[in-house]
């Protein structure tokens, strides 16, 4: 048997036994547990897939085959066994292992992702161009119960069935999402699932009724008619045959053995093949398998006990969840959705508390917006809690359905700016840029708890699309303003925290807190400053914009989102417009993408943090 720590390569699975594949497999799980309660990561999705990805490197030549894995939040045992163990005490940190497959950094990775429901349409694009280019190999695509309940999804199987190209997509059905995974999809996986339930169910079927005297045997024909039809309903995977796909399953995909067997089978059967396997999230680690959900991603934690070592404190999803939670009360109109983020979004309680008004749509962003639009259309006042980078997946759905009708759908968007340790694909680095060139469209962002549930407050009354940007993590509670107290939200209006008449600084949500802290500075050494808190990014407070112009010979704007099409932009077009002459300078996100590690080392690379734009304002506008 080969130890973790003398595993070389995937040649190396290829000579192993099955019973020391299974061995190997609890090795790696505690490798992962471990290392995972130092790093942080994907923990339960990971230990469902140790064995299904054990299988995948016995029967197929990863490097030359190509193993696409959805979302790739579960290809860390996937990384492990392809060279890359031994960087795990970086994973997803600055400069480290991405938690996610990236080209660049194996070409065991033959596709990035990060965000969900892309690997059937990829691994298409794969075997397809492999027959153009009369190139010969294995496309293997990797997906979970909760991404097979996009759109995107079904859009890829509708069109590799009609295909019949050479093709195999994985269904890793775990019964979970983020949380329990929703749908009528995944209603029927269940069934298939417990196919062998409803064959007990016509067998008894057959004998009850051949046993009632006297129209027994009459009623049994009927009966027989009424069992094929029981039979063609419940034929395992009929789903997928219809589409065009060869169906294997389900099978256990804790079972090594069992799973090469289909694989190596299945490599032989010509076309689209769909081979559904059954994992357990969070297999082997107690406190995951009972907890799933809070497993899904979690901070460094203690194995023992299961719990966080972070310390919690009030995030802006909170603040969200709660005020809706109260509004709810109030208001009967107010329904709330998600798109497979109740928890990550806030939303969690009211769903709890009203789960008639609480909508959990899967991961279809696209359909959870134009869901939200018929429903305004029909009076009530939807909230859509959704990531920022997520949203990306709607912008038409957002203009065409939305603004163009100019309906009174609240986009909560969580995640604004950067996210940390996700990186490139999930920073929130572009809501302003898409979101600003829609008529009718309103963006607003709060600088910290009290405005943004006065904000929230704002959007309930409020009766055309609303957009309020919040970012990932701890909710500042910015109340600290001595001479300036906080006013109520104006439609268009912005907020002067601090005046002066020499520099201003105009900032944008989260920016607002370094903004403050940088003028405070300033201030102390006697530096001429002014601090706005624009509140409504869209549309731009004009006012504000030329009484500063009028006064200041040079204006800062900060923002989180990126310095293409931001907020910053938009005060350029005013101030051309003004004919301003002073100097202007605009701080965001670079128009690059963003790679992996912690928000406080990935702003200050940026520019984005105190010091940073303390130094560059002293050194710009004030030193002689
Ligand atoms: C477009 C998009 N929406 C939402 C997410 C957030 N997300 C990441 S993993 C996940 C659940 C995926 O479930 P499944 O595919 O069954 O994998 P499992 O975690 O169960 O292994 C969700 C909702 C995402 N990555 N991409
Ligand atoms: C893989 C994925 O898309 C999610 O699991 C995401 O990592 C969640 O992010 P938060 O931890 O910010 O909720
Ligand atoms: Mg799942």
């Amino acid at each position: 048997m080969k130890r973790l720590s003398d595993y070389r390569d995937i040649q190396d699975i290829k000579s192993m036994k099955f019973s020391e594949l299974d061995e190997f497999a609890e090795e790696i799980r505690q490798f992962l547990i471990e290392s995972i309660s130092k790093t942080g990561g994907h923990l339960a999705s990971n230990l469902g897939v140790v064995e299904l990805t054990l299988a995948l490197h016995k029967v197929y030549n990863s490097g030359k085959d190509k193993i696409v894995w959805d979302v790739g939040h579960q290809a860390y045992v996937h990384k492990i066994l392809t060279g890359r163990k031994d960087e795990f005490p970086t994973l997803r940190q600055y400069r480290g292992l991405s938690g996610f497959p990236k080209r660049k950094e194996s070409p065991h990775d033959v596709f990035d992702t990060g965000h969900s429901s892309t690997s059937i349409s990829a691994g298409l694009g794969y075997a397809m161009s492999r027959d153009i280019l009369a190139e010969n190999y294995q496309v293997i695509s990797v997906i979970g119960d909760g991404a097979m309940t996009a759109g995107m999804a079904f859009e890829a199987l509708n069109h590799a069935g009609d295909k019949k190209t050479d093709f195999t997509v994985v269904l890793n059905d775990n019964e979970m999402s983020i949380s329990e995974n929703v749908g009528g999809l995944s209603r029927y996986l269940y069934k298939v699932r417990t196919e062998k339930v409803y064959q007990k169910v016509k067998e008894d079927m057959e004998t009850i009724v051949g046993n009632i005297p006297g129209i027994g045997k009459m009623m049994l024909k009927t009966a027989e008619k009424a069992k094929d039809s029981v039979k063609y309903f419940f034929v395992p995977g009929m789903f997928f045959e219809e589409l065009g796909f060869k169906y294997f399953g389900p099978i256990d995909g804790h079972d090594i053995e069992s799973l090469a067997e289909v694989f190596e089978k299945a490599k032989h059967v010509k076309g689209p093949k769909l081979i559904h396997v059954v994992t357990k999230k969070g297999k082997g680690y107690a406190p995951a398998e009972q907890n799933p959900e809070k497993f899904h991603g979690v901070s460094p934690f203690d194995i023992e006990t299961g719990k966080s070592l972070s310390k919690s404190s009030k995030t802006y999803s909170d603040v969200l969840g709660e005020t809706i939670l109260d509004m709810g009360e109030e208001r009967q109109n107010i329904v709330a959705i998600t798109a497979a983020m109740p928890s990550g979004t806030g939303l969690d309680k009211f769903k709890d508390r009203f789960p008639e008004r609480f909508f959990d749509v899967g991961i279809a962003e696209q359909h959870g917006v134009t869901l939200a639009a018929g429903m305004a259309a029909n009076g009530l006042k939807p909230f859509f809690a959704v990531y920022s980078t997520f949203l990306q997946r709607a912008y038409d759905q957002v203009i065409h359905d939305v603004c163009i009708q100019n309906l009174p759908v609240v986009f909560g968007i969580d995640r604004a700016g950067l996210v940390g340790n996700d990186g490139e694909t999930h920073h929130g680095s572009f809501d302003i840029s898409y979101l600003s060139h829609m008529p009718n469209m309103t963006i607003i962002s709060p600088k910290g708890e009290k405005e943004f549930k006065s904000m929230i407050a704002f959007g309930a009354e409020f009766e055309a699309p609303l957009a309020i940007r919040y970012g990932k993590g701890v909710c500042c509670d910015f109340v600290d303003y001595g001479e300036y107290p906080e006013k109520d939200i104006e439609y268009g209006v912005s907020e002067t925290i601090v005046q002066g008449e020499e520099v201003a600084i105009i900032a944008v949500g989260r920016m607002v807190e370094v903004g403050y802290k940088v003028a405070k500075r300033l201030e102390l050494e006697g530096r001429n400053i002014t601090l706005v808190n624009a509140r409504f990014i869209k549309p731009v407070d004009l006012e504000m914009v030329e009484n500063i112009s009028r006064t200041h010979r040079a204006i800062v704007t900060i923002e989180d989102n990126s310095i293409v099409g931001g907020f910053g932009s938009m005060v350029n077009t005013e101030l051309l417009k003004l004919r301003y002459s002073g100097e202007v300078v605009n701080l965001g996100i670079k128009d690059e993408f963003i790679e992996h590690g912690d928000n406080e080392d990935l702003y200050r690379e940026l520019g984005l943090d105190e010091d940073s734009v303390y130094r560059l304002i002293d050194k710009s506008f004030f030193k002689e």
